[in-house]
């Protein structure tokens, strides 16, 4: 590529990061969830796109002609036309590995708040509800020494099996297609975690926590089938994306007292919709898809994004490009 591209920024960037995109090229910013028409006037010209959060579908690309980069500003590429992408011949480039520490906290915050009772007892307190001792009927259930089941054992999905089994001496059983070389990927999890078919998996944990990736082969994945198999008084527990799971089996699981209860940071729909019984549902710990918000790694995944496309625009291979070929 030449020198001075044009940069269509989608989502807002830390001020010293957007300067290090302006310094080298020409750059446009526009939002289009709250300016899609400015959004729409400079996508004929951009030859690079950044940000996150916003569909890039086959229509998007198609008024996209001179389109040779993506750079996502998330580990996560479902709001990416993927095919599309290869067969235009689109570098795609995410954000993996600086936000797994920060996402396996928000997930063991999850585990804690659901398992604890961490929401519904702290607004007793703050409700003027506490006026003598706690009784058996709002005990909880211990999360130390319990068994964990991992649909999704990746880069995160080995950041909460650490947590789990170092520092709360929880068995993991994890699925995948294929198991995983501890000895290679994971040595920590060596002697601590085991593969297992779903099946066995379900049946056996006490914590079923979904990391996956949203893609064909997991879109509803988790349904009425799945939570029937699950040890019934599971926990579920859900940091990957929304639609893996169907959503209205959820509900029958918990209401059912087949599932003890649920804690979700991500939803079929977001924002959540008001009328989502999810979100006023008693055992349900919603959050606003949070993983990866904090300061640090919000920024971490900013400048990774930054660097991968000034890395490509420079013709050099980013440091962290998705395969779309293997989609
Ligand atoms: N809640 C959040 O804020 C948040 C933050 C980061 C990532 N995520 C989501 O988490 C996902 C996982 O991130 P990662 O970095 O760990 O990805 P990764 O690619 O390292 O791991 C994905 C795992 O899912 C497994 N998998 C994929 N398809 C499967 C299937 N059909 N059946 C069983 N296992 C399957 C893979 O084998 C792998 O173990 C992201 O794609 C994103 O959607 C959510
Ligand atoms: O995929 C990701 O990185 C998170 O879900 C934030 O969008």
């Amino acid at each position: 590529m030449s020198t001075r591209q044009n940069i269509l920024v989608f989502r807002e960037l830390p001020a010293d990061q957007l300067a290090r995109l302006q310094a080298a090229h020409s750059v446009t910013v526009a939002d289009p969830k709250t300016d899609r028409a400015a959004f729409d006037a400079a996508l004929p010209l951009a030859q690079a796109l950044i940000g996150s959060s916003f569909p890039i579908d086959a229509a998007v690309l198609e008024r996209a002609p001179a389109l040779k980069v993506i750079s996502s500003v998330s580990v996560g590429v479902d709001n990416y036309a993927l095919a599309e992408l290869h067969r235009r011949g689109i570098l795609l480039c995410h954000t993996p590995g600086v936000l797994d520490e920060t996402v396996a906290d928000t997930v063991f915050a999850l585990l804690m708040a659901t398992s604890r009772r961490v929401v519904e007892l702290s607004n007793l307190v703050r409700e003027g509800r506490w006026t003598r001792n706690i009784g058996e009927e709002f005990f909880g259930f211990d999360v130390h020494g319990k068994t964990l089941g991992l649909l999704g054992f990746g880069r995160i999905g080995q950041a909460i099996a650490r947590r789990a089994a170092l520092g709360f001496g929880m068995p993991v059983r994890y699925h995948t297609r294929r198991p995983v070389d501890l000895a290679v990927q994971a040595p920590a999890l060596l002697g601590h975690a085991e593969h297992r078919t779903l099946d066995a998996l379900l049946a056996e944990s006490d914590f079923v926590v979904a990391m996956l990736p949203l893609s064909d082969s997991t879109r509803g994945l988790i349904d009425a089938r799945l939570f029937s198999r699950m040890k019934p008084g599971a926990i579920f527990i859900n940091g990957g994306r929304g639609a893996t799971v169907d959503e209205a089996a959820l509900l029958a699981a918990l209401d059912s007292g087949q599932l003890r209860a649920a804690g979700l940071d991500v939803f079929a729909k977001e924002p959540l919709p008001g009328e989502s019984p999810l979100r006023t549902h008693p055992r349900v710990t919603p959050l606003p898809h949070i993983g990866s918000a904090t300061h640090e790694t919000r920024y971490a995944m900013n400048r990774l994004a930054v660097d991968n496309l000034l890395a490509a625009l420079a013709g050099q291979r980013p440091a962290a490009v998705y395969d779309t070929a293997a989609a």
